[in-house]
């Protein structure tokens, strides 16, 4: 969700080589402000980008935070970027000045991508994206449309415990471990695309889900068109746009075959249940396709549109809502005594059942203060999504030149000693609001600027109650059904917590845990 991070470190190398070429080619001009952000010393053509070498680019711009302070003026290649790494940059980014920056930088990639037809992630602010917003949370997204999802999930949440019962079963000695990581992956991914497209089978959906995976790689991307619009020489020299062509027309053609399939089906069931309106087992697209079909709106909402909101809701969801999930495991298993004491939460809620209702999750208080510890310890999309500056704007007492892509660093701020007592340790009490601990009423709503996993504002994520509802209930039913131990030998405080470079801070390495059955999984 934010940029395409890797592509940072492969940049670097042939830029150097490019250098001379790219300055003759390239027309930057220069930011021309009154009183701009302050920022560190800048090479000739690349900019800033050789800061970010050698490290994750959120910490990378956390420690030059620390030396240039929360707003600074960097330039990726030609793109002017400012970085908010303070509560109070963030509230004057997303709240304060919320309109100015309710935009998203779209450059030649994405431009490649959508052809015009951006979905809602990446839509410029205006009428359409509202319709779009709306469409989301009030249609797509709401609190009734995820409890209605709730068979979906809990049929995908059985596969996974049954899978780490089955893979945990053998009595062999070491007891075999379960890849925890890869099974999240699927559970999460095979959950959101049944909610979005439907349980019923269709033709393509490895191809697709290998395709959004590519996406993740790819959009929106530091590429050398990206970092360089003005340069054509850049658009030449890139692999980039025939990737991004290549992908767009795969995605494309398999959304043409799903929505004809849904389209086929709907009829078909209208056919034979005259009288019933087919709404139980409605899935997300089938109610952009309903949206449609009713006259009368003022952005008609087009076939290319719902392709890609469809697009949008696996790639701004599945990815983020799997990346907090392991990283909420993993911590349980670096912390005994943390795990020990949600499990002790959930079985007593539980007592007396056979397996978790989605129900008895708003009593798991303390799971709840651990989701929200991890969210903070580690911020699925660490420097949110890309807003872009449409007026001119001031933030902190400094000039935000109109054009400039704008990070808000969530994960340096959620890590500031300034603002959270011991910030590195992973403590779920501080969120503990009846002790009266430090953090305890501060929340991800969008309203403590502190903590902004989700973004604040008018472009705050609209998919929260639909991720959160993955993480609890597969946090709760892991703790109910199995004792987890970490392999024999791997020590709990030695545990490596290495994050992966990419648009979400994935943990580097896999998840193994041995899981021993306290509460016996339920057959189907
Ligand atoms: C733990 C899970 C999730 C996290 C941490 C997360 C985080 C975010 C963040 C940081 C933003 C950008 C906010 C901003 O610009 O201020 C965002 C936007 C968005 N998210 Fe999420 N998200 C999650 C789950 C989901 C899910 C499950 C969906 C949908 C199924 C979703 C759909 C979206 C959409 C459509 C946007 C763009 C909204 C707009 O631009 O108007 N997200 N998300």
């Amino acid at each position: 969700m934010a940029v395409d991070l890797p592509l940072i470190y492969l940049l670097l190398a042939p830029l150097l080589v490019l250098l001379p070429l790219l300055l003759f080619a390239s027309r930057r001009s220069s930011s021309g402000v009154a009183r701009p952000p302050p920022g560190p010393w800048a090479l000739p053509v690349i900019g800033h980008l050789h800061h970010l070498a050698g490290g994750l680019p959120h910490r990378a711009l956390r420690d030059l935070a620390q030396r240039h302070g929360p707003l600074m003026l960097l330039r990726f290649g030609e793109v002017p970027v400012v970085v908010a790494t303070s509560p109070a940059a963030a509230r004057e980014v997303t709240k304060t000045h919320d309109p100015a920056f309710a935009s998203r930088p779209v450059g030649p990639m994405s431009r490649l991508w959508f052809q015009g037809s951006e979905g809602l992630v990446f839509a410029p602010y205006g009428d359409a994206w509202r319709q779009l917003r709306r469409i989301c949370t009030q249609e797509l997204l709401s609190a009734r449309r995820v409890t209605s999802f709730r068979p979906v999930r809990r049929h995908e949440l059985q596969r996974l415990l049954r899978s780490v019962a089955a893979e945990s079963s053998s009595s062999s000695s070491p007891r075999p471990a379960v890849n925890l990581t890869e099974l999240i992956a699927a559970y999460v991914a095979d959950s959101t695309v049944r909610a979005i497209i439907g349980s019923r089978p269709f033709q393509g959906r490895d191809a697709c889900l290998k395709l959004f995976e590519d996406l993740f790689r790819m959009m929106p991307g530091l590429s050398l068109p990206d970092l360089f619009p003005s340069s054509r020489l850049a658009v030449l020299l890139s692999r980039e746009p025939a990737r991004i062509k290549r992908c767009r027309r795969e995605m494309l053609r398999i959304m043409d075959a799903v929505i004809l399939e849904h389209r086929e089906h709907k009829a078909a069931a209208a056919a034979k249940a005259a009288g019933g309106d087919g709404k139980e087992d409605e899935d997300l697209l089938d109610v952009l396709l309903g949206l449609q079909d009713e006259a009368g709106s003022q952005h008609p909402l087009t076939t290319d549109n719902i392709k890609f909101v469809i697009i949008d809701m696996f790639a701004a969801g599945s990815e983020t809502a799997t990346t907090a999930l392991q990283w909420v495991m993993a911590e349980l298993m670096r912390n005994p005594r943390v795990r020990h004491k949600a499990q002790e939460e959930v079985r007593r809620a539980l007592s007396g059942h056979r397996e978790v209702n989605e129900d008895a999750l708003g009593s798991l208080r303390y799971a709840q203060m651990v989701i929200k510890e991890t969210l903070r310890l580690h911020v699925p999309g660490p420097l949110l999504t890309l807003r872009q500056c449409r007026t001119p704007c001031r933030v902190l007492g400094f000039d935000v030149p109109v054009g400039t892509t704008v990070l808000v660093n969530a994960w340096a701020i959620a890590r500031d000693p300034e603002h959270w007592e011991d910030p590195e340790e992973f403590k779920p009490e501080r969120f503990d609001q009846e002790s009266g601990a430090g953090a305890g009423g501060r929340d991800f709503k969008g309203t403590d600027f502190e903590f902004v996993p989700f973004g604040a504002g008018r472009r705050m994520c609209p998919g929260m109650t639909f991720g959160l509802a993955h993480i609890e209930l597969a946090l709760a039913a892991l703790l109910f059904h199995f004792d987890l131990e970490l392999p024999a030998g791997v020590d709990a405080a030695g545990l490596d917590m290495a994050e992966e470079a990419g648009i979400t801070t994935r943990r580097r390495d896999d998840l193994l845990v041995v899981a021993n059955t306290r509460v016996p999984v339920p057959a189907e």
